[in-house]
């Protein structure tokens, strides 16, 4: 059963996003830069679009807090579209003046067509705008008040990117404080800096023909308890929960967990990872190839997700689309876009791994408080240690 319930709202170009968080234990700490950290984090990378420059991503807390800390009620932030200001008379929820240019030239990979065809619009900007990814911010906004309430519980997230197109970054084999300070002092938070070379080059030569790149993230959790999720019940599995929180995110068409697909190549003996035991580190395993999750349980190893996501839609070079309007052939209509957002989306993959681990978390322990919550937790561990 799910604590923790959220949801967003709002358009790209619209006034605001909105986004509502229900389920956090009263007495966490919680400032707005505790979030606009993260906000800002989602907006950089080589290869983003020009949207980025005008926008400065910061959260209003509207509710659920006061004076610094939250109250165990819903939490609700609102974070301001500055490119609203250039769309008046063609956005928000009041009739427009003179009836708007209708946008009718669907591009291939976004959700224009397949959304007008559901809801029976023939401005495809009443689909666009809502599948736009620009929503991923409200997505990092709740993901950083639940990396908060887990950090006060020891549990840290960080991203990596994998992957730009086919540069792959190499993971130097450094303690993970070190990763995340190199992923965060980096433009495309790739921890190899000769790999992050070559994926600008590749980005940028991309730019020049017209086209785009996707990648591939990483997202790691330490400090996990084993026991989180569930063998029980095929929704209870956070296996499944977290690939459904990571697929969930625009463009990604790809998870995979620990050793993910290679798994399937290899023999049982190079796949499981060895139990050992002693009586200083308790149960331990030499090697992480399972990614920290058997069963769809939790077992006390770090978590591994990658997520891989696909080249961006909207190409300067456009494919051939039909305009909806006169059935007649068309370039698909070009506007500003991201050429690669993979660092972006490595972002917005923190956020969803944090609310999921945040949902599971308070699963188990429940707490009205988040003094309730770390006795809850800590009486658990003393459980393991006794086990
Ligand atoms: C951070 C981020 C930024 C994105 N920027 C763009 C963009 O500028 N142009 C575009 O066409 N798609 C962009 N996308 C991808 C589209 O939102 C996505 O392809 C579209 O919503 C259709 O969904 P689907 O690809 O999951 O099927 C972005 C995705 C993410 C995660
Ligand atoms: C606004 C964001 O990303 C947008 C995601 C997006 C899309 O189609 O998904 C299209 C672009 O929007 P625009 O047409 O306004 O340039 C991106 O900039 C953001 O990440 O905050």
């Amino acid at each position: 059963m799910a604590r923790l319930r959220w949801m967003t709202a709002g358009e790209s170009h619209g006034p605001s996003l909105t986004a509502i968080v229900e389920g956090i234990p009263a007495g966490l700490p919680l400032l707005s830069e505790d979030i606009n950290h993260d906000l800002a984090r989602r907006q950089r990378g080589y290869g983003r679009g020009g949207r980025m420059k005008i926008e400065t991503d910061r959260a209003e807390l509207t509710g659920g807090v006061r004076g610094g800390e939250t109250l165990g009620g819903p939490i609700a932030l609102r974070i301001n579209n500055s490119d609203h200001a250039n769309w008046q008379g063609r956005m928000g929820p009041d009739p427009f003046p003179a009836p708007p240019e209708a946008l009718t030239r669907p591009r291939p990979g976004h959700a224009d067509l397949a959304g007008g065809l559901k809801y029976d619009r023939k401005d495809l900007r009443d689909i666009l705008e809502r599948a736009s990814a620009r929503e991923t911010a409200s997505r990092v906004a709740v993901g950083a008040v639940c990396r908060k309430l887990l950090s006060l519980l020891g549990i840290d997230i960080f991203a990596h990117v994998v992957s730009i197109g086919p540069i792959t970054a190499t993971l130097p084999d450094l303690p993970l404080p070190d990763l995340r300070a190199r992923a965060r002092a980096s433009d495309l938070a790739c921890v190899d800096p000769a790999a992050e070379a070559a994926m600008r080059t590749a980005i940028h030569e991309a730019s020049h023909a017209g086209d785009t790149l996707g990648g591939v993230f990483e997202v790691i959790a330490t400090g996990l308890p084993p026991g989180l999720g569930s063998h029980v019940q095929w929704d209870r599995k956070l296996d499944g929960r977290l690939a459904q929180a990571l697929m969930s995110i625009h463009a990604i068409k790809g998870v995979e967990l620990g050793l993910g697909f290679t798994a399937a190549t290899l023999r049982g003996s190079q796949v499981h990872d060895p139990i050992t035991y002693d009586p200083a580190h308790h149960f331990d395993r030499p090697t992480n190839r399972a990614g920290g999750l058997e069963g769809g349980i939790t077992n006390g190893m770090p978590l591994l997700c990658r997520a891989a996501m696909k080249p961006i839609a909207t190409l300067k070079k456009a494919l051939p689309s039909v305009d909806v309007h006169t059935k007649e052939p068309f370039d698909a209509a070009h506007e500003r876009s991201d050429i690669c957002a993979v660092s972006a989306a490595s972002v917005v993959g923190e956020a969803m791994v944090a609310i999921t681990l945040a949902d599971a978390l308070l699963e188990k322990f429940g707490g009205d408080s988040l003094g309730e919550l770390r006795r809850n937790l800590e009486t658990y561990r003393a459980q393991l240690a006794a086990y």
